[in-house]
């Protein structure tokens, strides 16, 4: 699904490149973290692949903050650059929700700045966080009709969580969210239609919480100690129970570099309008 929506950012390029829009995203990447750095060569390859115009910048994980700070303003005003993704985490020295607000809301395709979180709540036009935007995604992929539905979101980050919430919530879905201080998880978790698991806890989610048939979203990235990767979900446990199930890897993450390039298309394509 993923692949196929990246082949439709692609397939929609050559209209925008005829009006002399040529969509570019920025990616700006602070030390050298070996995941961050994966992720994000990921990121540039979705890019190129589709189209799209990249812009790699890659700084030491000294750069100052008010260095940042000058760099994003200045992507802020490049008419090449229609997104601007900031990978986090960032290193400790620097106040990342500042950073966050310091792009322009325009820009902001991860769709973490408080305008487009205020959008995503207030139902405006704005940016949904690419995430929990991919998992609506798939839902709405197989045809499942979210109203009267129970939607289980267990954690409550800023950028899964609660926008995962929004949307459900947006769809007529019964929305519980769920987090560290949560009593009786799996009570709540066995009444889910639809559970999302957006804790990285590794294989929190295991059958037993699951009700029969239920769609279940794994957004889990951990790493086990031998260094696999594996969901929040217990993925063998819950396959035999569940309706529908996404895999880690090979699920939510390659859905997240999809959205990115959908956002960053229409960011150039709302950017085309507007001249
Ligand atoms: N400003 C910002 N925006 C982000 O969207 C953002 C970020 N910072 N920081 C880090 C997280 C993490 N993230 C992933 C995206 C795709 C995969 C992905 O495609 N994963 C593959 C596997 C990759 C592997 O093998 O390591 C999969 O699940 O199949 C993973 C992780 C985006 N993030």
């Amino acid at each position: 699904m993923a692949r196929r929506l990246r082949a439709g950012v692609a397939a929609q390029l050559p209209v925008l490149k005829a009006a002399g829009v040529n969509p570019g995203l920025a990616v700006v990447l602070l030390g050298d973290d070996p995941a961050s750095h994966v992720y994000v060569r990921h990121k540039i390859k979705a890019c190129e692949e589709a189209g799209i115009d990249s812009f790699l910048e890659k700084y030491e994980a000294t750069l100052s903050e008010q260095a940042l700070l000058a760099r994003i303003d200045a992507l802020n005003r490049d008419a090449r650059v229609h997104g601007i993704l900031v990978q986090l985490p960032l290193p400790r020295h620097i106040d990342a929700r500042k950073v966050i607000q310091a792009i322009s809301a325009k820009k902001d395709v991860d769709g973490f700045h408080v305008a487009n979180a205020g959008a995503l709540m207030t139902g405006i036009e704005g940016f949904w966080p690419c995430t929990p935007y991919g998992c609506m995604k798939m839902l709405e992929s197989i045809g499942y009709p979210l109203p009267g539905k129970h939607a289980v979101v267990i954690g409550r980050s800023n950028i899964v969580g609660k926008p995962m919430a929004m949307m459900l919530l947006q769809q007529n879905a019964t929305v519980t969210i769920c987090h560290s201080g949560t009593r009786n998880l799996k009570a709540l978790t066995r009444e889910a239609d639809v559970l999302v698991a957006a804790v990285g806890k590794a294989r929190l989610v295991t059958g037993d919480m699951v009700k029969q048939g239920a769609v279940v979203l794994d957004v889990g990235m951990n790493r086990t100690t031998e260094g696999k990767l594996c969901g929040d979900v217990d993925f063998e446990s819950v396959r035999t129970v569940a309706g529908h199930i996404t895999p880690v890897p090979g699920g939510v993450g390659p859905m997240t570099i999809a959205m990115l390039l959908v956002n960053t298309l229409e960011s150039a394509r709302r950017a085309a309008r507007a001249q």
